[in-house]
């Protein structure tokens, strides 16, 4: 193989807390810097022997969930997973005109049939969104079931979102209490009737006149994202008895979800939860406790949804704690000045992209598609817009819900966002954006580096492709932060890591088993994606890996 490759071996990151790599005091044999040339080859590698703990080990596969390693067999030299569209895609159009921004769609009656389904996928749909405040739980479940089908029957690989409730069902005012404390075990009172001033202890309002037929008993309500937890015990007409299960403050007006036999979260169902008016980091922190605690492999994605004037105050530690973002335009507009929506879109986008995390772009995009067959020009300058700022996804909400054109409305997008990503490439409109660090470890800073020189290096060289070799998804993520000009192929072990990173610009996700030799790793890339007619001979690469930091420059033999 032809292969010119920059190595860093480093110490693992707890063996080396802090950046005392590569410590200037290292004896000369220890640091070697080798160049091995030949016609075809060149490698560059900065060695440090004696500082590595690690030693690479025997090639070996992790387990499907790639969570913690498990080792269970040799790599699968049959198998590669890819997005049957993306593939389409990318063999009609190459590499260079793939589409890097992703779509999300909001499935609603217009669009929940299989059939219905299944020409989203086939039209761009990366995500699908169910939007929890409308339909009910049953529907919500079939269609994540169809999705999931899909998927399975067809070779799609649609990630699913839940959209929660989150200004429609919320607790009343405590009467005019500051907070109450709820403790372990005790009983409370969930109930949608009117209290005067006479409102029995232990008593709370909810604003949501459904919400005594909706829950049912064994359902957990979650208190802001978690904060207090209850589990419905009995229902009496209009009163919910729910027994705390998770002691802590009730705020006035907070927000409440309630999950069925912890479901959405336990049976792994949904890659992607999106939480309504978020006010501060913490609501995010308890949900991903939740989380980590129900979900076996802690894979769901938490995105704040940006729609308050909190949510502003404390953007940064918002989009910190979360996993991405939604500048839910709809909302934001009834609480900030309509004339103030931009400027905070485009603060949102960037503070996203600074901190490493996905944003997607979200409500009336197309909104005049609802009723019409094209947009208006001012639409299609939205939509561009947002593309032009670098979103990482943007959102269908009514157009493909309950509009008559969804088909037709992400068609616009894609090929709106196609057309200015050419744009920007062809004119060479490159980042004047900084790219602050975000990692604390040593290692963390290593693969950050990494990522921003093989981009650019991409860039510069004008390779075909980057790859990734990633277990996590994180090193890919790095990657898409930085833009650059050609597709990402994003390797990982896990078909949940691999649906996740469909939210990601310019992300590729491919699941397949790997080993921890880059060598044959490559090789058997290249082997299998020229077999599928992905890649050819002489596509020049550029491959990074986080198992072992590295940067590799090859063309396929
Ligand atoms: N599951 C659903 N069932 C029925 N209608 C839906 C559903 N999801 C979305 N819709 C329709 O699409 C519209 C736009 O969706 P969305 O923006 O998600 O909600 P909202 O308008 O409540 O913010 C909704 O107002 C509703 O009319
Ligand atoms: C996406 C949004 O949230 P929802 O549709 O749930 O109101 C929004 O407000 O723009
Ligand atoms: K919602
Ligand atoms: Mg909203």
């Amino acid at each position: 193989m032809s292969s010119q490759s920059l190595h860093f071996f480093t110490p693992s990151s707890t063996a080396c807390p802090n950046i005392t790599f590569p410590k200037p005091s290292l004896p000369a044999p220890n640091r070697r810097l080798a160049f091995a040339s030949s016609p075809r080859t060149f490698s560059i590698r900065a060695v440090s022997e004696s500082s590595d703990p690690n030693p690479a080990p025997p090639p070996v596969v992790v387990a499907d969930n790639g969570a913690g390693s498990r080792v269970v067999a040799a790599a699968d030299s049959s198998s590669i997973e890819v997005d049957k569209v993306t593939e389409a895609e990318l063999k009609e159009n190459g590499f260079r005109s793939s589409r890097r921004t992703k779509l999300v769609c909001t499935i609603g009656p217009a669009t929940c049939g299989s059939e219905q389904l299944e020409a989203l996928a086939v039209g761009g749909m990366n995500v699908a969104r169910i939007n929890m405040c409308h339909g009910t739980r049953e529907w919500h479940k079939r269609v994540i079931e169809r999705v999931r089908r899909l998927n399975e029957v067809k070779g799609y690989a649609v990630a699913i979102m839940m959209d929660t409730e989150g200004s429609e069902i919320h607790m009343g005012d405590l009467g005019g209490a500051p907070s109450a404390k709820a403790e372990d075990g005790e009983v409370w009172t969930f109930s949608v009737r009117a209290y005067d001033a006479n409102r029995p202890e232990r008593t709370i309002t909810v604003n949501y006149d459904g919400f005594a037929e909706d829950v049912k008993v064994g359902d957990e309500l979650l208190v802001d994202g978690g904060m207090v937890r209850f589990e419905v015990i009995e229902k009496i007409g209009p009163d919910v008895k729910c027994m705390c299960t998770d002691p802590g403050l009730l705020l006035p007006r907070a927000n409440l979800t309630f999950w069925r036999d912890g479901s959405l979260v336990r049976e792994q169902s949904v890659d992607f939860i999106a939480v309504s008016f978020v006010k501060s980091a913490e609501v995010i922190n308890h949900l991903k406790s939740y989380i980590a605690a129900r979900s076996r492999d802690n894979d769901i994605s938490v995105i704040a949804k940006i729609e308050s004037i909190d949510s502003l105050k404390n953007l940064e530690e918002i989009i910190q704690a979360s996993d991405g973002a939604m500048v839910a335009r709809g909302d934001l507009g009834a609480q900030i000045p309509l004339e103030q929506v931009p400027a905070a879109q485009q603060r949102i986008v960037q503070v996203c992209r600074q901190l490493n995390k996905p944003v997607i772009v979200a409500s009336q995009l197309l909104e005049s598609m609802i009723e019409y067959p094209t947009p208006t020009r001012a639409e299609v300058a939205d939509v561009s817009e947002a593309v032009r700022q670098r979103s990482d996804a943007l959102m269908l909400s009514g157009e493909s819900a309950m509009g008559q054109f969804p088909d037709k409305a992400l068609t616009v997008l894609r090929s709106v966002s196609v057309r200015i990503e050419k744009w920007w490439r062809d004119g060479k409109h490159h980042e004047a954006m900084e790219l602050p660090a975000v990692g604390s470890s040593f290692s963390d800073r290593i693969s950050e580096e990494i990522c921003t020189s093989a981009a650019k290096m991409a860039n510069n060289l004008e390779v075909d492709a980057l790859f990734v070799y990633t277990k996590t998804g994180h090193m890919a993520s790095l990657l898409s932060r930085c833009r650059p000009d050609c597709p990402i192929f994003a390797f990982t072990t896990s078909t949940s890591v691999r649906r996740r990173l469909n939210l990601q610009w310019g992300l590729i996700p491919f699941r397949l088993g790997f080993s921890d030799d880059m060598e044959s790793n490559l090789n058997r890339t290249f082997s299998l994606l020229k077999a599928r007619g992905m890649i050819k001979s002489g596509d020049l690469v550029i491959a990074v890996s986080d198992m072992l930091q590295s940067i590799q420059v090859m063309n396929v033999p």
